[in-house]
Formats: structure tokens, C-alpha cells, sequence
């Protein structure tokens, strides 16, 4: 007998049920594979761009609300719209079978299933998708299809899907949220994310970066003030709490902020209202507090730098964002995503990765995550010649048996008395970028130069 040539994701949490489907679905098909832990999907769905997606509603022990069966239904419809999806429901789900058909699903077969109806079903699948996919197969279609996207985060991962997933959870309500990650990892990209999917969308989105707020502008710039409370302020002005009044703030950096500046935010969150500086009158706060940092803020309130009154009032929610070396699956991705956004800034049609770039990407430690990547194509589109890109046209640090950014990273000591004036300037000026993964205002901040001052160095030493 010929199998029909397909190809099968079964996604269940029950092994007993991925062995049976395997079984029973290898006679007919040409391609079957399982999974039971639905995170790995999008990885899946990439690598195989499988025709049709057997997908069971419920995951979680007990849990039967199916909520996870429609995340995962609508994750597919959008990385892969091609592929077909078919639920696997238990009897009495009929009313959800039917506003999961709503959904984008294409059909439904009830738990436990009959075999020659469960092959009907999906031999019904395929031949529609065999009509379809004749030009062009769904696997090119998956892989060309620029919508591996969850809102602006690109990433496969199952390390990002439990990211967009507690995003879609937490998004509707007004949790506090406490998002940690290392440097360059996305912690912005996810803040802006919970408020477009929020209903405060419609209003402001307020970023403050509190490393950058001086401790005497600190109360003015998130408090307000009136006219005349000091020098500077010229007339009444709202601070950024009441900016975001139905909206979201985003307090950026916040391990940053001073013990005593901790005390003054930690009093405005309790009260929910804010004094302008200069005035009495106390005013509601309404906002979604968002808050974000790469410090290890558990530790600092041990060592009595952070307050854990204020950490457990800000943490209602946490999110993780894992650094890009443990999650190897998305650099190529981003790395296509980067290449396609400058070659086309920068007028390079056609230009490519060559297969040890690639290699080499997916190798290195990444310190400074996507930023330094993003950073790294940009500056390689620039400089190279040629239709494609090779390793030495990236500026990559050798690796380190790196823990990342969030600790100090083991830098090489310089031994002065074995250099020259010249070797030392160049040594400094490339162990800088390195550590500041190639941000020139960073850099040149740690050198103690401005940033005109660097660049003239980096051209001198061809850097
Ligand atoms: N998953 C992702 N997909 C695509 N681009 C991303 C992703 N994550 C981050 N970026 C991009 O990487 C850059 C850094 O992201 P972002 O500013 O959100 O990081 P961050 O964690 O807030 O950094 P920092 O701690 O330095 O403030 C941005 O240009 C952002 O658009």
C-alpha cells in the first residue's frame, strides 16, 4: 500500500496516545512525528513544515478550559497558515470543537478515536493539501514565510514560547509585571508587547529609563511639579505617572535607582497617587506598572541594596527573557530577519550568509544578545564586498566561558609593561567594545572619551 505523501505533527501530552497515533498513522503516511510538550511547535513547524497539525486541546494536567488548545491553534494559523490543523477533543467539547472551527481549525476528531475515522479524516487533510501545495511545497512556504512573529519578538524557541505565552496571559490583566533578562535580550520589545495587547493599548505607553535620571530630577520627572517649585521649572508640568494615566509605565532599569529613590517610587506605587513637587494636592495614579532591569535584583535585596518591600510589589509577574545562547534555534532566524532588514537599508539585494558564517554564528556566546547581533549584521552588510557574508566579515569576541552579561564577564588582564603606548590604547579601546558589545556611547562612556574621540581610535587601529 502507498503512503499518502504527508506530513503529520501529533502533538499531545499523553505518550500513550502519541505511540497509538504513530502506529496506526506510519501505514498511511509518509511522515508522522510527535511531540508531547507543545512548546516545541514552532520549532517543528520550521524545521519539517509539516501539511497537517493533529492537535489535542488540553495540556496541563487536569486542565480542560482548553485555553491552551486555542493558544497553540492560533500560534499555528500564524507562523504557518499553510498548514492544516485538525483538534482532538474529548467528548462534550462538541461547542468548543465548533468555535475552535471558527478559529482556523479545519476539523475535529473526538477522543478516543476510531481508526478508520481518524485516517479518513486526515487522508481528507492531505489530498487537499496535496491540491494545494502542487507548486510549492508547504515546508518553502513555512520556511519563506516572514511571519515567524509573536507581535515584534522573532524566535522560535520553546525558550520564547513560554515568553508570548505568559505575555498572553498576563497582557489583560493590570499585574504588576517584573521582566529580567540580560542586556540586548528583548526586555523593551516584551514591555511594548504587554501594552499593545493590553486594554490600555489605546493609551500612552511612558518609558522612563531610570538609569539615566539624575536623583535630583528623579521626583520632578515621575512626581511633576509646579511653577516655581526650583529654578528650572518655568511652569506646571506633569510628571510621567500622570502621562501614563490609563496607560502603561515603563520603568526601564530600575536595579539602577538609589535606596532613597527606592523609598520615594515605593510610596507613590502604595498610595497609588503622586504629589507634583511644589504642591500638596495629591493626585489618583492609573496605570499598568511595567517594570524591567538586568541586575540581579533577588541578590541585591540580600546584600540590602534593593528593597524587598518594593521588589514584591513590583514582581506581581516575572518574566524571564532567556539570553540568545540558550536558545541557538532562533540566531538563524534573526540573523535572516537582520540580513534582510540592512540589505535592503543599505541597497545589497541578493546578499547572503554563507553556511560557515552561519556556523559561526550559531557558535558564538552572544554577551550582548540581539542587539549585539543586530549590531553585528548591520556592521557586516556595511564592510563587506561581495554577494555573501563570511565569518571575518563579523567583529565576534573569541569566546568565553561566559555567564553573560548580567555578571561582570572575566575580562583578559592587560600586563602594561609588555605593550606599547600604542598596543595598550588599541587593547582598551577593542576590550571596551567587546564588553559593551559593540555600543559606541557605552564604550566610549567606560573609556572616558567622547564618542567622536572613539570612533577616530577604532579607524586608527582598523578596528
Ligand atoms: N526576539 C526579538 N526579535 C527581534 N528583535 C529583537 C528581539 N529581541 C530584541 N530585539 C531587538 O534587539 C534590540 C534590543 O532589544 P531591547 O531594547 O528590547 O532589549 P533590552 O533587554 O531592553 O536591552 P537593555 O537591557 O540593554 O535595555 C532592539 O533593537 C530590539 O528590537
Amino acid at each position: 500500500m502507498s503512503k499518502v505523501p504527508c506530513k503529520i505533527l501529533i502533538v499531545d501530552d499523553e505518550e500513550d496516545i502519541l505511540v497509538a497515533g504513530r502506529l496506526l498513522l506510519k501505514q498511511h503516511f509518509a511522515t508522522v512525528l510527535t511531540t508531547s510538550d507543545p512548546y516545541h511547535i514552532p520549532g517543528m513547524l520550521q524545521e519539517h513544515g509539516f501539511d497537517v497539525v493533529l492537535l489535542d486541546m488540553n495540556y496541563s494536567t487536569g486542565a480542560t478550559s482548553s485555553k491552551e488548545g486555542f493558544h497553540w491553534l492560533r500560534q499555528i494559523k500564524n507562523l504557518s497558515p499553510a498548514t492544516t490543523v485538525i483538534l482532538m477533543t474529548a467528548y462534550g467539547d462538541i461547542e468548543l470543537a465548533v468555535r475552535a472551527l471558527k478559529e482556523g481549525a479545519s476539523d475535529f476528531v473526538l477522543k478516543p478515536w476510531q481508526n478508520e475515522k481518524l485516517i479518513a479524516i486526515l487522508k481528507t487533510a492531505c489530498q487537499n493539501k496535496i491540491g494545494e501545495n502542487r507548486n510549492s511545497s508547504t515546508e518553502a512556504a513555512v520556511k519563506q514565510n516572514a511571519t515567524f512573529h509573536y507581535d515584534e519578538f522573532i524566535g522560535v524557541s520553546p525558550a520564547m514560547q513560554r515568553v508570548y505565552q505568559t505575555i498572553d496571559k498576563v497582557a489583560g490583566t493590570d499585574a504588576n509585571v517584573l521582566i529580567l533578562g540580560e542586556n540586548g535580550t528583548g526586555k523593551e520589545v516584551a514591555a511594548r508587547a504587554l501594552h499593545r495587547k493590553s486594554k490600555r493599548a489605546d493609551k500612552a505607553f511612558e518609558k522612563v529609563d531610570l538609569g539615566a535620571v539624575s536623583e535630583t530630577l528623579f521626583e520632578s520627572e515621575l512626581f511633576g511639579h509646579a511653577k516655581g517649585a526650583f529654578t528650572d521649572a518655568k511652569e506646571d508640568r506633569a510628571g510621567r505617572f500622570e502621562a501614563a494615566t490609563g496607560g502603561s509605565l515603563f520603568l526601564d532599569e530600575i536595579g539602577n535607582l538609589s535606596l532613597a529613590l527606592q523609598a520615594k517610587l515605593l510610596t507613590a506605587l502604595q498610595s497609588r497617587q503622586v504629589i507634583r513637587l511644589g504642591t500638596n494636592k495629591p493626585r489618583p495614579i492609573d496605570i499598568r506598572l511595567i517594570c524591567a532591569t538586568n541586575m540581579p535584583l533577588y541578590n541585591m535585596v540580600r546584600e540590602g541594596t534593593f528593597r524587598q518591600d518594593l521588589l514584591y510589589r513590583i514582581n506581581t509577574v516575572e518574566i524571564h527573557l532567556p539570553p540568545l545562547r540558550e536558545r541557538r534555534e532562533d540566531i538563524e532566524l534573526l540573523a535572516r530577519h537582520f540580513l534582510q532588514v540592512y540589505s535592503q537599508k543599505y541597497d545589497r539585494p541578493g546578499l547572503k550568509l554563507s553556511e560557515s558564517t552561519l556556523r559561526r554564528l550559531k557558535d558564538y556566546h552572544w554577551p550582548g544578545n540581539i542587539r549585539e547581533l543586530d549590531h553585528a549584521m548591520e556592521r557586516a552588510i556595511i564592510l563587506s564586498d561581495g554577494s555573501e557574508l563570511h565569518p571575518d566579515d563579523f567583529y565576534l569576541a573569541p569566546n568565553e566561558p561566559s555567564q553573560g552579561n548580567q555578571q561582570q564577564q572575566a575580562q583578559p588582564s592587560i600586563n602594561a609593561d609588555e605593550h606599547t603606548l600604542e598596543s595598550l590604547e588599541k587593547m582598551m579601546v577593542q576590550k571596551a567594545l567587546v564588553k559593551h558589545a559593540g555600543n559606541i556611547t557605552h564604550a566610549a562612556k567606560e573609556l572616558g572619551i567622547t564618542r567622536t574621540a572613539l570612533y577616530r581610535r577604532i579607524e586608527k587601529h582598523g578596528l
